[in-house]
């Protein structure tokens, strides 16, 4: 079949109203119609084109990105675009650049550590881009002593950072503290006195992030006006007096907070995109199986790819709502910062270092489960997957490595946990370890696959697991005289029960929204089956923690996984309908694999032809290193 919809059959298949759909995916009608509009905006735009990628040098895909961050500026000042607008117009760019740091980072960093006055004199000038920031934590050893090392921005492009450093005033040292500096001459860009500044090098993978100047930062005795430490949590006075306000220390690391929230909503679009692939793939793909002459199966059609590809498409739409649950919970708890209520502070920072840990953990897989759910076809790059696993694999690393971001979990977890003596009340995601009691001997009641359907069945496994899980880790560090030393012992552990506190949180957060008015003709009836497939996929893969546990016995395990295999064939027909959903352009998805019309095998056989390499039909260096070899073998195979 030539042209037309080759997935049109499949998309007849849908149960559900699609367009309602997208707008539960997008959050609300406004934010679809902003996300349709900019998308579209983005992929009719020549300047924008972006598969030419993998075939520049590091200095011509930097200087392209430059091009395309200038020209995306110019844009949103001759659209008058507001600022929901331009980021998502810098979102399908779809390139990863200094900007994101500049609006990510370090605007980010300045509102949230910065004095009233100091917000008056930095965010204008950077909210116009007069001045370019980046945002300095990470060193090249250890210590907020030696280089600092990998902020992205920093190595070619910043003329400003906020910089994390030591306080030290009269001999005694104060901690780690956000420092504005300025870093290149706003003239001719050189470095200023003092500072030495550059890129660290290539990183993992052709294109991908290397579009952004991670760079290396040196100060030699540079002086930093005091009035350009960020003064909302402690203060220097002209005397050199240092002070603290009224407020948690720990704000220090707010912006962190921040930026680990948007990384989950993030994901959610990374492991959509690539499942959005895979399954328009499978669906396209035929592999064996034909009977009587008839066509081959459908790979989607196969249980292994089903059983390997609708668990991530139910994550997508996990991470989706978890991530609005934490735009929410991130802006309440601003909100009470303002009116100095720090009471949920921890749990914020619970909350978004172990999902940002988990949704990232579980895309940066799934990215590289869809391209081998792809066959060979997956690994051109013309898929787009090579690229999309190489550019987000690092979130799994910055913005805290996710182990050290679940060990911050279970000392949240432990101390959660302790505090339950003194009767403290635990609130939030916590809430239910007020039911300690309760959820160390319930039994679970299911005796029929069906049984799992229930939204209050799979609560209290999960509820039961992570209480046993954490109080288990509570108990053997009791055995030690020495916290810490335990603390460092039972890590593996503690990793675990971390774990299983933030997957309780992912399916609860899915539960609550199923409870939601949600309109459209089968919309809710649908993501009630991807809410049940998430729940016992994860059920299924960690049934040694809810079996060794004594949450569930054996033939529940058994009648869990029968369940999860009718869920899968309800899932079948709504699988395309499903990932078109996400309402992404061709352009954004950046895959011939997952283009709309299934069209796949005569665009990949057009793209070959397009690779440099068939500019020719002697390769250069044919003449130089082939025909002489050529020559050699025949003489030889004449002696
Ligand atoms: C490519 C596409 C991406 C798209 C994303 C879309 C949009 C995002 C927008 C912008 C971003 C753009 C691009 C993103 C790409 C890359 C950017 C990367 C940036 C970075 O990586 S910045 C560096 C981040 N570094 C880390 O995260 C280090 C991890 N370590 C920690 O977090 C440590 O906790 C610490 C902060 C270094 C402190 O360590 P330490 O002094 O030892 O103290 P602790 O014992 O750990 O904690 C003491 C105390 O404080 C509590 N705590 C810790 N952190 C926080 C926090 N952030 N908020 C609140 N409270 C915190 C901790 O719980 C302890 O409390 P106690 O009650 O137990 O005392
Ligand atoms: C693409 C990219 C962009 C980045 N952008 C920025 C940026 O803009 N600004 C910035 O400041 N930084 C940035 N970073 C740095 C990033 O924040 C750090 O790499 C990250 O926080 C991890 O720290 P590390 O590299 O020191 O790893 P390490 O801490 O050295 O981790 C190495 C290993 O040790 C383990 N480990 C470390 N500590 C513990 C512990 N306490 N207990 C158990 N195990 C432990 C880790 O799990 C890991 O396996 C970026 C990094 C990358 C890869």
């Amino acid at each position: 079949m030539e042209g037309g919809d080759h997935l049109a059959h499949e998309r007849k298949k849908a149960q559900f109203d699609v367009e309602a759909m997208k707008i539960v995916w997008a959050g609300s009608r406004h934010a679809f119609e902003v996300s349709d509009r900019i998308s579209k905006l983005v992929a009719s735009d020549p300047a924008f084109r972006k598969d030419n990628r993998p075939m520049l040098s590091r200095k011509e895909l930097f200087k392209n990105t430059l091009r395309k961050a200038a020209y995306a500026w110019k844009r949103i000042i001759e659209l008058r675009l507001s600022e929901e607008e331009a980021s998502k117009l810098r979102f399908y760019v779809d390139e990863p650049a200094f900007t994101d740091l500049h609006w990510g980072m370090f605007l980010p960093a300045i509102k949230g550590q910065g004095t009233e006055e100091q917000q008056q004199k930095w965010l204008p000038l950077a909210y116009k881009m007069q001045i370019i920031g980046c945002y300095a934590q990470t060193e090249l050893g250890h210590g907020s002593n030696s280089s600092k090392w990998w902020p992205g921005g920093l190595g070619k492009i910043s003329t400003h950072a906020v910089v994390y450093a030591r306080l030290i005033t009269d001999g005694q040292d104060h901690g780690v503290h956000g420092f504005i500096v300025q870093l290149r001459s706003l003239d001719d860009h050189s470095p200023l006195p003092g500072i030495t500044v550059g890129d660290i090098g290539m990183k993992f993978g052709n294109g991908a992030y290397n579009t952004m100047d991670n760079g290396v930062l040196r100060f030699d005795h540079v002086r930093i006006p005091r009035d350009q430490m960020l003064m909302k949590v402690s203060q220097v006075s002209r005397e050199g007096k240092y002070s603290q306000s009224n407020v948690p220390r720990q704000l220090v690391y707010g912006t962190m907070v921040f930026v680990r929230q948007t990384i989950v909503a993030d994901a959610s679009c990374a492991l959509s995109r690539a499942v959005c692939i895979a399954t328009r793939y499978s669906a396209v793909r035929r592999q064996f199986g034909s009977q009587n002459g008839g066509p081959e199966t459908q790979v989607i059609d196969y249980k292994t790819q089903q059983s390997r590809l609708f668990p991530l498409l139910a994550s997508a739409y996990a991470f989706r709502f978890v991530g609005e649950w934490l735009k929410w919970l991130y802006t309440d708890v601003t909100q009470r910062l303002q009116a100095n209520d720090f009471s949920t502070l921890p749990e914020a920072h619970a909350c978004t270092a172990g999902l940002k840990s988990l949704t990232t953990a579980a895309t940066a897989d799934g990215i590289e489960e869809c391209r081998k759910l792809c066959g060979g076809h997956g690994y051109l790059c013309s898929s787009g997957l090579p690229e999309l696993f190489a550019v987000y694999v690092p979130a799994c690393t910055y913005e805290g490595d996710n182990t050290v971001l679940l060990l911050q979990v279970a000392r949240f977890l432990v101390k959660t946990l302790s505090q339950l003596g003194s009767g403290k009340q635990p609130v939030g995601t916590t809430a239910y370890m007020g039911q300690v009691e309760h959820l160390m001997q319930c039994h679970c009641n299911v005796q029929k696959a069906e049984d799992w359907l229930k939204p209050a069945v799979i609560l209290e496994a999960f509820e039961a697991r992570s209480a046993r899980m954490s109080v288990a880790c509570a108990k053997n560090l009791s055995k030690f005289t020495n916290p810490e030393e335990g603390f460092a012992e039972l890590s593996g552990d503690l990793v675990e029960a971390a774990i299983a506190h933030c997957q309780l949180i992912i399916v609860s957060k899915f539960i609550e929204k199923l409870q939601q008015d949600i309109p459209g003709k089968g919309v809710k009836q649908q993501l009630g089956v991807l809410c049940n497939i998430y729940a016992l996929f994860l059920l299924h893969k960690h049934q040694g923690d809810f079996l060794s546990t004594g949450c569930i016995t054996p033939k529940q395990a058994y009648l869990a996984n029968e369940q999860l295999r009718a869920l899968y064939s309800q899932a079948r027909p709504n699988a395309i309908a499903l990932v078109d959903a996400f309402n992404y352009t061709d352009h954004y998805l950046g895959s011939i694999l997952g283009c709309y019309d299934g069209n796949v095998y005569p665009k990949l056989y057009e793209a070959a032809w397009k690779d440099p390499l068939n500019d020719s039909v002697v390769p250069d260096g044919y003449r130089e290193y082939i025909w002489p070899m050529l020559k050699q073998q025949l003489r030889t195979a004449r002696l």
